[in-house]
This record gives C-alpha cells, structure tokens and sequence, in this order.
C-alpha cells in the first residue's frame, strides 16, 4: 500500500478514515469529527482490524475532547463519551487497551493526549516491522524444503487493518521481501469480503501472486498439501494462548493440525490480554442477521430463515503452533503460554 493511504489518520480537527466498505473500487474518506460518527465508523467497519480500531480509539478520545469543548461537556460526559468508543465493538482487546492508555493522560489535556495516540501508531507499526522479521525467521528456520513458501491466510491483517506495515500480512511481506514466498491462499472472508476485497488489494499492491479462495475452500487446500503454513491475525489472544480471530479461523487451525502444518497466529502483545484466562471468557461480537441474509443489500435466504453471524471464533491455543509478537515467538502448542511468558 502507498504511503499515503493510512487506516487511520488525524487531521488536527479530526480523524479521516479510509472507508474500508469501499475498497477496492473507491478510494474514499470518512471524516470523523464526533464521538457518534466514529462510534458508527467502527461497527459498520469503515475502520476496521484490532490494531486499527485501536489507533481509531485512541484518537476518539481527542475527538471527545474537542467536541465537548465545542458542546460544552462537562468532563464527566466526554469521559462518557469515550467509554461508548472504547465498548463500539467487543472482541478487539486493542480498542480498549489504547483507549484506556491514552485516557491515562487525559488530565494533561487534548495536546498529551494528541501524543499518546500518535506513540500508540508509531509503536504499533515497529511492532509489525519486528513481528514481520521474527515470523519470518521463524518459518524459514522450519520449513522442511528449500524452497518458497505457499501460506494461506484469512481475514485482513495489513496496513489496512493496522497503523501500518501488517501482522499476519507483515510476516508474508517480509517473506516476499526475501524473496521466500511463493504464492498466497487469501480466504475471501465473511461478513465484508476483508480478504478478497482488502487482502488481495494490499497483496495487489505489493505485486505478491496470489489466489482468492472461498472460505470453505480452506481445509481442503491445505489438506491436498498446497499450502506450507497459514498466518492469521488475532483480536483478542487469553493467558492460555486461545485465540479470537475472525469466524473461519478454527478450521484453518483444525485443517493445519491435520495436515502437521504450521498455523501461526502474528499480534501485537496489546492483542494479548493475560487478564481473560481463557478463550471461553472472550466476548465474541455477534452481529446483525441481515449481514448474512443478504447479499450486496439483496435478501438472499428465504423468508423464515434466521442468520447466525458471530464475526469471530476462537481457536484453541493448542492447535496455535507459534504465536508471533514484537518480542519474539512462542511455541504456544509446545507449552510456552502468553500467560507465563508475556507478562
Ligand atoms: C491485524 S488485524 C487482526 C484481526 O483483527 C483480524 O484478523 C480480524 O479478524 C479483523 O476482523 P474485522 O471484523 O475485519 O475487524
């Protein structure tokens, strides 16, 4: 992706998302400047990815900040305000954890907490370049040929869906950058086509060759042994390495256990949260029927029917082989829990 086209961006009044509903086929923005409009940006996934919401949230507290100024909140309702940025969606530890990082300098006023939010972007993009080198590392050291790797990945998980550079999508990257990388398996991915749509557009743009696949198609790729390894993000990983990431990702991980393949999981430690203990303790949005009843706004199923649309699942840090953050990988399935090695 172009420089230029950042998930998240302050424009000094207020937050300009790319519209990520749109891509490929439009290049818009969606300028944000009150707490509503970002609120609704996040759960109709204008913006969107766990480390990209939580950028979106961190500036959503300067947003409150300056609106309440305009509308003359008290402090107590722009604080208000923020805890509704901070619950917009219920999955992605991240939006929580950097609203709750930047509201530690709220006290400070709209310039501390104008800082804050930029670290919370700088840092979440040196997290991926590290992440991106050590998950390369780590599949080149394994790998059983000599040869380029196939990985298949789902969902989106690249500067689209971060403050830049990718998790998932920053280790096949880096992979390419090597010249390592054969060809990627982008599951298409449900509710909003993240993948075929945003990952397949990211991989476009960095000339990395390709397939769209529908998630179905999954299992049965991996177990004809056309893939080497799968890479997926994460919105939200327990103490015991169960891990939330976008529905279709446990049989991605059930299919690689099968087939005696890596399936790694690439987040930022921000992504780990070591106060839920397990992955039964995650909140796993559900969300509208409607979604998956229809098809482009077109009733598709047939009247009577209902919709079961939960945007995630959790995969069951046994069947996670390696779980890649800036500080290194974890062999989570071989023992080496976030639990007693990230704290
Ligand atoms: C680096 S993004 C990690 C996850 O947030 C990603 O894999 C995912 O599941 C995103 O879901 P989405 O519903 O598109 O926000």
């Amino acid at each position: 992706m172009s420089q230029e086209l950042r998930a998240v961006d302050w424009t000094g009044t207020g937050l300009a998302l790319l519209d990520q509903t749109q891509l490929p086929h439009r290049t818009g923005t969606v300028n944000v400047q009150d707490v509503d409009t970002l609120v609704d940006a996040i759960r109709r996934l204008v913006v969107r990815g766990a480390p990209a919401i939580g950028a979106a949230g961190a500036y959503g507290v300067a947003l409150a900040l300056l609106q309440g100024e305009r509308e003359g909140w008290s402090k107590a309702e722009v604080r208000t305000a923020v805890a509704r940025i901070r619950e917009a969606r219920p999955t992605a530890v991240n939006l929580m954890v950097c609203v709750d990082r930047v509201m530690t300098r709220f006290a400070d006023g709209l310039g501390a907490v104008l800082e804050e939010a930029a670290a919370v972007q700088r840092e979440d993009v040196e997290a991926n370049r590290a992440m991106g080198a050590f998950g390369a590392d780590w599949l080149l050291k394994k790998a059983r040929e000599d040869r380029p790797l196939r990985i298949l990945t789902h969902c989106n998980t690249g500067a689209l869906a971060t403050a830049g550079w990718g998790t998932a999508l920053g280790v096949i990257r880096e992979l390419h950058a090597r010249g390592r990388l054969e060809v990627v398996y982008a599951d298409e991915t449900r509710p909003l086509l993240q993948g075929s749509r945003l990952t397949a557009w990211e991989l476009v743009q960095e000339g990395i060759p390709h397939y769209v696949q529908a998630d179905g198609a999954a299992a049965g790729t991996v177990l004809r042994g056309e893939v080497d390894a799968a890479i997926v993000g994460a919105d939200r990983i327990a103490a015991n390495g169960d891990t939330a990431n976008k529905v279709g990702t446990v049989g991605v991980a059930l299919a690689c256990a099968y087939a005696g393949i890596p399936f790694l999981v690439a987040a930022p430690t921000t992504t780990v949260d070591l106060a839920t203990a397990t992955g039964d303790d995650i909140h796993i949005e559900l969300r509208g029927e409607d979604e998956i009843l229809e098809w482009a706004g077109v009733r598709t199923a047939p009247a009577g029917s209902r919709g079961h649309n939960p945007a995630f699942d959790v995969t069951p840090g046994r069947l996670v082989t390696a779980l890649v953050t800036e500080r290194g990988v974890l062999e989570v399935s071989a023992g080496e829990l976030p639990g007693n090695r990230l704290p």
